[in-house]
């Protein structure tokens, strides 16, 4: 079977280079690039069409921040395609960036320097716009849109013969210090861009507790610095090729420095090749490459979980670079680490220490919010059909310091038109789910008859109460998400 490929913020840079990737991986491959620019996408499949002229690639209207877009992009490629294997959540921005020259001087000489480098935590600052319907620009883009582009997809991404696998480029700039259920959106802040980034890897992880018993998967992954548009708006190009010795410099003490396109797409490559149910749902995979210049793939500890942080930052479970030219991973690149990281192994080691503690942190998401200051993001006529996400819950052990446990992610099921979830039942075998996933079960399926075209977008923000029937995409400051 033709695997079937959705990327969004194809045209350019990681999206780019990691289609070129896939389809020098695997030239069956259905590739569609889903880019807000049409010229733009247009120049990016003639160029992967040069490499690999009987390539499949075709071309989505999207702009991701734009819902309307979303819906109607879904809608076309549901008319395309009947499924759907991976779903790459690539497109972002970081507009206005700002680099805090006296923070970024005062890091240079503390003993945090490498984790400065690797994260840029507290030395950059975005300055952020409203759309027209009033949301915040970079969470529209970066998280609202991808996020409706996965419920709108549901019924080809949970098909029961098999998984999918829903990834998201998020960021090692992802800060929980820069989300706060209290300012949702990150309006009042100066880092929209880490919180929307830090959202993602939550939201990723509420994916996983929801939809993994129907066969979808999201995991997280950060590319590393890679040189791209959204860099060169940091500093000009010129600038970056100057200092590129002090980057290959800086790259011995930082594997984060991956600086090439094709090497921020190794961990969006690797996990093309895994098996969806065997990955971890509370990892990020980190692009990485060498002093020497080998690229590989490491899960490290995500953000969601800071807590029980050591400062010794040992070398954690590494995988083997996706494409068969790099072959050897030193051992002492590891040790670059922030004080904040902590690899996988250990911090799996450190929460089975910590469950009883863990255990006693669980509370009802919907406690002490406020839905008064909620407000509706996208409206359908379709009727809640019991969005009960409970039975995966006890499969996922929640982080120590779980901000997850105070979230609300409303997953209203959307009404389906036409082809409505499932395909050809049963028979899959042979992928056994991991201690980390919940097995797959199948649902009775709950899709609301057709509805094509009754979608209706608040440009008001309404107030509204928790799971009204209809009301799909809720975000609450006090009790989270959608
Ligand atoms: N470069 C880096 O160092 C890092 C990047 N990332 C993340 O990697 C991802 C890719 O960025 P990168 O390749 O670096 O930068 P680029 O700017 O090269 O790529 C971003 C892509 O997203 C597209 N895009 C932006 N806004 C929209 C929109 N509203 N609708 C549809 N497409 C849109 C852009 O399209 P267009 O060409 O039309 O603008 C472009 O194709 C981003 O999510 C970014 O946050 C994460 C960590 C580090
Ligand atoms: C001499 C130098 C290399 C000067 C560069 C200083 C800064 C401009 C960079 C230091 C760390 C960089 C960084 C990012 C942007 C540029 C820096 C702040 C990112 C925030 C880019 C986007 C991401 O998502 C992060 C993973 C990057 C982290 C490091």
């Amino acid at each position: 079977m033709k695997k079937v490929v959705l990327v969004t913020g194809a045209n350019s840079g990681i999206g780019l280079a990691l289609c070129e990737r896939l389809l020098s991986q695997d030239a069956q491959v259905q590739l569609c690039l889903a880019c807000r620019n049409m010229q733009r996408a247009e120049a990016a499949r003639q160029a992967l069409l040069v490499s690999h002229p009987q390539a499949q690639v075709s071309l989505l209207h999207l702009d991701v921040g734009n819902m309307h877009s979303v819906v109607r992009a879904a809608e076309e490629f549901k008319q395309k395609y009947n499924r759907l294997d991976y779903l790459y959540l690539n497109a972002g921005i970081m507009p206005n960036p700002r680099v805090d020259l006296k923070a970024f001087y005062k890091g240079l000489f503390s003993r945090n320097v490498v984790h400065m480098f690797a994260t840029a935590e507290g030395i950059l600052t975005q300055e952020d716009k409203v759309t027209p319907i009033g949301l915040q620009e970079v969470f529209a883009t970066n998280l609202f849109g991808h996020f409706l582009l996965v419920r709108e997809l549901e019924p080809l991404l949970c098909q029961a013969d098999h998984n999918s696998l829903v990834i998201w480029t998020s960021s090692s700039n992802a800060q929980r210090t820069a989300f706060s259920l209290d300012d949702i959106q990150h309006q009042k802040g100066h880092e929209p861009y880490s919180s929307s980034k830090y959202a993602s890897d939550l939201l990723s992880f509420a994916l996983n507790r929801r939809y993994n018993s129907r066969g979808l998967y999201s995991s997280v992954i950060c590319p590393g610095l890679v040189m791209t548009n959204l860099t060169y708006g940091i500093l000009p190009s010129f600038f970056w090729t100057l200092i590129m010795p002090i980057m290959w410099l800086i790259r011995i003490f930082t594997n984060t420095f991956t600086l090439s396109p094709y090497n921020g797409a190794e961990a969006l490559f690797w996990l093309f090749m895994q098996k969806p149910e065997s990955l971890d749902p509370m990892a990020k995979y980190h692009s990485l490459t060498s002093g020497l210049g080998n690229n590989y793939t490491q899960p490290r500890k995500s953000e969601l979980d800071q807590s029980n942080v050591t400062e010794d930052t040992p070398e954690g479970e590494e995988h083997p670079p996706a494409d068969s030219e790099n072959k050897e991973n030193e051992a002492e690149e590891v040790k670059e680490e922030g004080p904040k990281e902590m690899t996988l192994d250990e911090w799996k080691a450190q929460q089975d220490k910590d469950r009883a503690k863990v255990e006693f942190n669980i509370r009802k998401a919907n406690e002490g919010t406020d839905w008064k200051k909620g407000y509706v993001l996208h409206k359908s006529k379709a009727e809640d059909a019991s969005a009960d996400d409970a039975a995966g819950d006890h499969h996922f052990r929640r982080p120590a310091n779980d901000i997850t446990s105070q979230l609300e992610i409303n997953f209203g099921d959307l009404g389906r038109p036409g082809r409505g979830r499932g395909g050809p039942r049963g028979g899959r075998g042979g992928r056994g789910a991991t201690a980390t996933r919940p097995p797959r079960e199948r649902r009775p399926d709950k899709d609301t008859p057709t509805i094509g075209g009754s979608h209706e977008y608040s440009r008001k923000r309404h107030p509204v109460e928790p799971n009204i029937p209809g009301t799909e995409y809720i975000v609450t400051p006090d009790s989270g998400v959608w």
